[in-house]
């Protein structure tokens, strides 16, 4: 069956379909990751886009029951090259088009997707539609995909009640993660380490935190623009001051900082992928990280007697992580639990663990 992907701008790739069938708008990202689909589809920081996938085959090792990140695939649509009907691995328990028709997530495959990541990249994110219909009228989508907006993003992907997550082996910290769209892998590295983890939801009173006997809080990734959450933004504030160690990352890094006073922007096209080299400009030492991310803090803007700038991206100089200055919090915008992607700033997590113990970091 034909799909078509339609662009704000007017651009149209036709392709075939091979998730479900029907009509999807969002903001169309790519993503440069090499492996990982299957933790693409289900990191909720993908909430309301359309993600075209750079590497040129997805599906080629399907799909199983251990690697999701949440409960469900989040973005709208899958853009791809190619995806692979007969996939070949020990762990694969179906394939990636069923799927993506099992949840309702439109896939289109057969796009040129190298020429969508230049445009992309050269004229900066846009909306678009992707569409099943035979013959789509092209101006009706352009305008729904002008239309567009990601709105109220973390209300859609944050848990509806309180769930606990035991540590592994004996339980050395109680951690408070604030969900804003939670990768299941960062709540397995704090589990790791002898962490007793209380997912909460997003809204849940910093009170709550600081009466509920916690060594620790983590503040989650998550989808849409930083700026709208500003109730969060206010109980944040609450727990930079309060003593408590605090480690963010991604949506979590930037809640944060705007708790501080800074400022946060709308990158050209983001940051998305397994290699996105990082400096740690105390230790003057370059990672590789995951990303996935299309805002950023803007550094001048943030208070300089409250936090520093501890990382920057090599690829563009923007901020990729702050400390703050007497308090046992830092927050970083790239992914140290991975999944998929390098492992290299597996060791933040120690430092958090560290913070709790009451060390110096
Ligand atoms: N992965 C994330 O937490 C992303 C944060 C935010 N939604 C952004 O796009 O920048």
């Amino acid at each position: 069956m034909k799909a078509t992907l339609i662009l704000e701008d007017g651009t149209v790739y036709v392709g075939e379909s091979f998730g479900a069938e029907g009509e999807a708008v969002g903001e169309v990202c790519f993503d440069t990751g090499m492996t990982g689909y299957q933790e693409v589809l289900t990191d909720p920081s993908f909430f309301g886009q359309l993600v075209c996938m750079t590497y040129p085959i997805q599906g080629n090792y399907g799909v199983n029951s251990e690697d999701n990140e949440s409960d469900r695939p989040w973005p709208k649509g899958f853009i791809v090259r190619e995806c692979c009907s007969f996939p070949s691995n020990f762990r694969c328990e179906g394939t990636l088009a069923d799927y993506l028709k099992k949840n309702g997530i439109i896939g289109i495959e057969r796009v040129d997707t190298r020429a969508l990541t230049r445009k992309l990249r050269e004229s900066g994110v846009m909306n678009g539609v992707i569409t099943t219909a035979e013959n789509p009228d092209v101006e009706a989508c352009v305008r729904r995909a002008k239309e567009f907006a990601i709105r109220d993003a973390v209300r859609n992907v944050t848990c509806a009640e309180r769930r606990e997550y035991p540590a592994e082996g004996e339980a050395k910290f109680k951690v408070a993660l604030y969900d804003f769209g939670n990768k299941r892998n960062i709540t397995r590295c704090l589990n790791a380490l002898g962490c007793d983890v209380s997912v909460l939801p997003a809204a849940t009173p910093a009170q709550e935190v600081l009466d509920g006997g916690f060594d620790g809080v983590m503040l989650s990734n998550g989808p849409g623009n930083p700026a709208e959450n500003t109730e969060i933004i206010e109980e944040l504030k609450i727990l930079l001051d309060s003593g408590l160690p605090v480690f963010g990352i991604c949506l979590g890094h930037q809640l944060m900082a705007l708790a501080a006073g800074a400022r946060s922007e709308k990158l050209k096209y983001g940051h998305r992928g397994g290699n996105h080299p990082v400096k740690d400009l105390a230790l003057g030492k370059t990672y590789i990280t995951s990303q996935n991310h299309g805002y950023a803090i803007v550094g001048e803007s943030l208070p300089p007697q409250v936090g520093e700038v501890s990382h920057i991206n090599m690829n563009d100089g923007t901020v990729e992580g702050v400390r703050y200055k007497n308090r046992p919090v830092f927050t970083v915008q790239f992914h140290p639990e991975a999944s998929p992607g390098p492992r290299d700033t597996r060791y933040l997590f120690d430092e958090f663990l560290d913070l709790m113990k009451g060390g110096a970091r």
